[in-house]
């Protein structure tokens, strides 16, 4: 189990001013600034959940992380991994954990794959049939064996992604943090690398902490996301939760019979009296056009009904916001 108490980690740094004289100030300035990069954050997440921890860039989510993998220690606050405290227990905590950071790579450069996999068996101490067991398991769901015998450096994104993956999970740990394990990759690596780690969490009750900007990722892995905006954590709970929550939005997609520049004018006119907020995108070329608007203050007949006295409706699409939707808006800090 993993439980972060109130932890807040601050930046100290020298102040920059302005142009080519307040760089030269700047030189002789004694002035400090505070940055607050995770501010007072609590949560505790079970064994073997998948947790999408995300935020926009700069939120503060690389900074917990490295609070929680002993890299970082907090200014105020604690946490503590399945009862090891990171910060003063490094070495311990690290032989329970795997870390993949998806921008780097933790393999060396000119030794091939196996080569390395053996270096870290040493250092983890992990048992021949630990080890043999677990690259049974890996081969199977990350098929290391395509290019068990290259050098790191001739891999492709895919094949390294998968490499440092598979390197993170020699050790079988029983927490594994990811940070954008599928930046840069093409949808059918991505696929399967969302697929391994939904085999090893349910194959080993592993608990998945990841970070991502990819929604796909979340919806796909995660059955809780914790949201963090400036430092501070704004939402906690589940997928269906949090577009509960924040979902106000309902579109409509309405193919028509020859729409034009007059009928344009007039359904903008019908739609804006019902509600002067609703929003309308339309596409002439393909005769259809979408109306959005909030399900808490408009009923959709209403929309249907209006729209079908005026024009020739050939198909009705009623869409709930999707989730990146509802994210977008969250990180612009409209909700
Ligand atoms: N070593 C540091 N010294 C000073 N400020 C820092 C340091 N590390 C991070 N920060 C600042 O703390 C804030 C949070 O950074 P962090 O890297 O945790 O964000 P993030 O959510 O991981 O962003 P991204 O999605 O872009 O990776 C940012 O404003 C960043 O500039």
């Amino acid at each position: 189990m993993i439980e972060v108490n109130n932890i807040t980690k601050e930046f100290i740094s020298a102040k920059k001013y302005p142009g080519f004289f307040g760089a030269i100030k700047g030189l002789f300035s004694n002035e400090k600034v505070i940055k607050k990069a995770v501010d007072n954050v609590s949560f505790s997440i079970l064994d073997g959940e998948i947790v999408g921890y995300i935020g926009s860039n700069g939120a503060g989510k690389s900074t917990t992380i490295k609070m929680m993998t002993g890299i970082l220690t907090p200014t105020s606050g604690s946490c503590m991994i399945n009862g090891v405290n990171p910060s003063t227990q490094r070495k311990k905590n690290a032989k329970n954990i795997g870390v993949v950071f998806g921008q780097r790579t933790q393999l060396w450069w000119d030794l091939p794959l196996s080569e390395t996999y053996s270096i870290l068996k040493e250092i983890y101490q992990v048992k021949d049939i630990d080890y043999n067991n677990r690259i049974e398991f890996l081969n199977e769901v990350l098929n290391i064996g395509e290019f068990w015998d290259k050098p790191v450096r001739v891999l492709s994104l895919g094949q390294r992604m998968r490499a440092d993956l598979g390197a993170s999970l020699l050790h079988n740990p029983s927490t594994l943090y990811l940070d954008e394990p599928t930046i840069g990759l093409d949808v059918v690596v991505k696929d399967n690398i969302r697929k391994a780690i939904k085999e090893i969490n349910s194959e080993y009750n592993t608990t998945v902490i990841l970070t991502t900007h990819d929604i796909k990722d979340i919806e796909e892995l995660c059955n809780r996301i914790i949201i963090i905006d400036m430092g501070k954590k704004i939402f906690d709970g589940s997928l269906k939760e949090l577009k509960s929550k924040h979902g106000f939005y309902r579109r409509v997609k309405f193919e028509v019979k020859n729409l034009d520049k007059e009928y344009e004018k007039k359904l903008y006119k019908i739609l804006k009296i019902i509600n002067e907020e609703i929003k309308i995108e339309f596409d002439l070329e393909k005769n259809l056009f979408y109306v959005f608007f909030d399900k808490k203050c408009i009923q959709v007949t209403n929309i249907i009904k209006n729209v079908m006295s005026l024009v020739e409706v050939n198909d009705i699409v009623i869409q709930e916001e999707e989730l990146s939707d509802i994210i977008r808006q969250i990180y612009k800090h409209k909700i």
